[in-house]
């Protein structure tokens, strides 16, 4: 029986996660859940999986929370996230949450050698020398949950690193692939919203739009697989069937396909090195797909990959600057304060204005991070 931390209880990936650990009461269990202020999405979840902790956004969240379950601890805030990722009876802690505000946590839980099953990408993309760093000094190995580093890790499995020719990234194109640049001048939240092959938060669905996920993804990858960035390629495919490859210097390529479901990711992460049903999986139907489609990317039409890939071969703090560039970007574009196209003109110009920093240590990303957010917020006016 492992027993579980979930970090974004009430997000897509929390609500996913609680799915899988729903079906198989004989693997898991849950220790604590944190969320951020969704305590109407949350009520019920602490009610039917009865966490020893509890862990919210802020104050007064907890004052409301507490009200409603009396005998269940309440904490709030990074050192409430940390407390869940660090307690003794806890064997897994799934980090679901959203934005670099998960790295704290994160980097505790593996010094506390907890498994780390991982969603948050901006946590790897802000900070991923510190948290492989943490991992290998504590010999903690994290599982991905992201649909296309779980395709590489199961592409991986059994393989020599050494033998890696390139990492194969497969990119759907997000809700906007068929417009043109000029197309993009007037479109809104509501249809960034609608991604073609997945349902998911708001955040990374409007970073699938301007192909920041697929950026960060890269990164993410580079993190995770210890591959250098020439060596990191991504190609839009637009059924999502594929979820990544592995390509070998003997030129086999090895990759994971199935239906866009992420309780597959995110069971694997759980139960590896085994697998189990998974519920309601809905299975791939090959002949009635009949076509799988492949396109070269066009970083000229997506300049969020293009700089996602720039700031990832400079490192330093340029990964930390494109991350929280994008977060404050993204949050103000679905407040209705800014354009589509302002996005990526956000972290451009952030990016252009940052001195790089080289090897930053977790004080150094915090202040970054924070001072890149006002700088988006200021330039709004
Ligand atoms: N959704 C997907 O299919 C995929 C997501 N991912 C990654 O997984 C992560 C989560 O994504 P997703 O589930 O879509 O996001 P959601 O927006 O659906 O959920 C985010 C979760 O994080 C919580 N949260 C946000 N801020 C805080 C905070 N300061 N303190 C505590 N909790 C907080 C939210 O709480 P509240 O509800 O109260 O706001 C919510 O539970 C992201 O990094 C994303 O890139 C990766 C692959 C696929
Ligand atoms: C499900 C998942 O892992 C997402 O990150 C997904 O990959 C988004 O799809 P695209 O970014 O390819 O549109
Ligand atoms: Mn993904």
């Amino acid at each position: 029986m492992k027993k579980i931390s979930l970090l974004g209880a009430t997000g897509s990936i929390g609500i996913q996660t609680l799915e899988v650990i729903r079906a198989h009461p004989e693997k898991f269990s849950i220790h604590a859940l944190a969320f951020g202020k969704n305590v109407h999405k949350a009520m019920p979840l602490i009610k039917e999986f009865r966490p020893k902790l509890i862990v919210v956004q802020d104050e007064e969240t907890k004052e409301l929370v507490t009200k409603e379950v009396s005998e269940t601890v309440v904490l709030s805030g990074s050192g409430g996230l940390i407390e869940a990722s660090v307690a003794d009876e806890v064997d897994v802690v799934v980090n679901a949450i959203l934005g670099s505000v998960g790295l704290p946590a994160t980097l505790k839980a593996i010094e506390a050698k907890k498994q780390v099953a991982i969603a948050n990408k901006e946590t790897l993309v802000t900070a991923g020398h510190l948290v492989m760093d943490a991992a290998k000094e504590h010999g903690v190995e994290l599982l991905p949950v992201d649909s296309e580093h779980s395709a590489i890790y199961q592409s991986l499995n059994g393989e020599n690193s050494r033998d890696i020719n390139k990492l194969i990234i497969t990119a759907s194109g997000g809700s906007f692939r068929d417009k043109t640049r000029e197309e993009l001048e007037g479109v809104t939240v509501e249809d960034a919203l609608n991604h073609p092959n997945w349902s998911m938060g708001a955040k990374i669905t409007v970073d699938s739009a301007t192909m920041m996920n697929k950026g960060l993804e890269v990164i993410e990858a580079h993190w995770l697989f210890n591959v250098p960035y020439d060596q990191i390629h991504v190609i839009l495919h637009r059924e999502s069937v594929i979820h990544s490859m592995v390509e070998y210097v003997d030129s086999s390529v090895i990759a994971q396909l199935g239906t866009p479901d992420m309780k597959v990711p995110i069971q694997y992460a759980l139960t590896f090195p085994e697998r189990s049903e998974v519920p309601a999986a809905r299975h791939l139907n090959l002949e009635e797909i009949a076509t799988l489609h492949f396109e070269k990317m066009d970083m000229e039409r997506f300049p969020c990959l293009r700089m996602a890939f720039e700031a990832g071969r400079q490192g330093g703090s340029m990964p930390t600057v494109l991350n929280a560039a994008n977060e404050e970007a993204v949050q103000l574009f679905l407040e209705g304060k800014i354009s589509f196209l302002d996005i990526e003109r956000h972290i451009e110009e952030a990016l252009a204005e940052h001195t790089r920093i080289h090897n930053p240590d977790l004080s150094t990303i915090l202040s970054i991070d924070e001072e890149t957010r006002k700088r988006v917020r200021f330039h709004l006016n």
